[in-house]
């Protein structure tokens, strides 16, 4: 057997008309903590239910764990955890009785069961405050107590359908954060999808980019990063942004795009040019320049860049 914990072939499911996924093919290795980036709307959570063995594929086929998700569903669903839409709390109880309530589904002895929720609430920051309803926690805390419910058994496989949603930035970090110090513990291969790209640049080792049920890109993210295959220079100075030299940039040879970001130019240059045509057009025109930062694009600016192509 190899090291891939999931693995799918030119997999795809309809609905009705719609062809929801598209023969999408990715090997995702035990121990990955992989990031399925998209848009709404674009298959996500339809690839988390093929491998779940919540759907049955038009075509291809997934195996997790060497097993089918369809047939042998019991067997993957037992090795997995799952955080989708609903964080599948009650909001009635306190966070210990939630969690004692699941560990009595997946019958782990009691003993077990105490040493786990103290190792996991402890990380979580949530240890001192388990005895409270859940109902009465903000939504961040909540979040983070649907991620120990889902990783109480110890899975294998944890899919977290977009945790962080619906939380403001700060809370969104911490539980990345809180994310980052779970995974690292407990050897898991994490599956979880977001709209979030720096949030996926900063947990993920591995990514995949899905649109219009089409995976366009898959490697790790600074993989990813150069699939794009430009640089980004961010120029600083004064009187960089007037219309009339913006104008001059994007006619430039090798220049792919310009935007003026606050009191900044950021410029996408094909390839590997080089900025001094850029810097000599801005001085030429009167600008003046303080400062030029060259870089690859990051993830976010990959992400848009895949997707124009696609909609070229
Ligand atoms: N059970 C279903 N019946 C009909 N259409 C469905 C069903 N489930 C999903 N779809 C459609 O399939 C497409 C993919 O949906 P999916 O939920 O997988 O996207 P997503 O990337 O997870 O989106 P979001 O980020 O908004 O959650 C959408 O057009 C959706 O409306």
């Amino acid at each position: 057997m190899n090291n891939n914990t999931i693995e799918c072939k030119q997999l795809g499911k309809n609905f009705g008309a719609l062809r929801a996924l598209q023969n999408v093919s990715m090997q995702i290795p035990a121990g990955s903590v992989f990031g399925l980036l998209g848009p709404n709307g674009s298959g996500k959570t339809t690839t988390i239910r093929l491998m779940l063995g919540l759907l049955q594929p038009d075509a291809g086929s997934v195996s997790v764990f060497g097993l089918d998700p369809i047939s042998q569903g019991d067997a993957v669903r037992e090795q997995c955890g799952a955080l989708l839409e609903h964080t599948g709390l009650y909001e009635r109880l306190s966070a210990e009785d939630n969690l004692n309530f699941y560990g009595q589904i997946w019958h782990m002895p009691q003993r077990e069961l105490q040493a786990r929720m103290q190792e996991l609430l402890g990380k979580l920051d949530l240890w001192d405050r388990r005895k409270e309803l859940v109902g009465n926690w903000s939504r961040g805390m909540k979040q983070k107590l649907a991620v120990a419910r889902a990783m109480l058994h110890q899975p294998k496989l944890v899919f977290l359908d977009e945790p962080t949603a619906g939380l403001d930035p700060v809370a969104a970090a911490a539980l990345n954060n809180d994310l980052l110090k779970l995974v690292k513990d407990e050897q898991a291969t994490i599956f979880l999808t977001t709209h979030n790209l720096s949030e996926a640049e900063k947990v993920c080792n591995l990514v995949g980019v899905l649109r219009k049920g089409q995976l366009i890109a898959f490697g790790g993210p600074h993989t990813l990063t150069q699939s794009t295959g430009n640089a980004v220079v961010d120029i600083f100075g004064q009187n960089l942004t007037a219309s009339a030299i913006l104008e001059k940039l994007r006619g430039l040879p090798h220049v792919q795009q310009v935007e003026a970001v606050d009191d900044h130019l950021v410029i996408e240059l094909e390839g590997k040019t080089e900025p001094a045509e850029v810097i000599k057009t801005l001085v030429m025109n009167g600008a003046a320049v303080d400062e030029v930062r060259r870089r690859q694009a990051d993830l976010e600016e990959s992400f848009l860049k895949l997707m124009e192509e696609e909609n070229a």
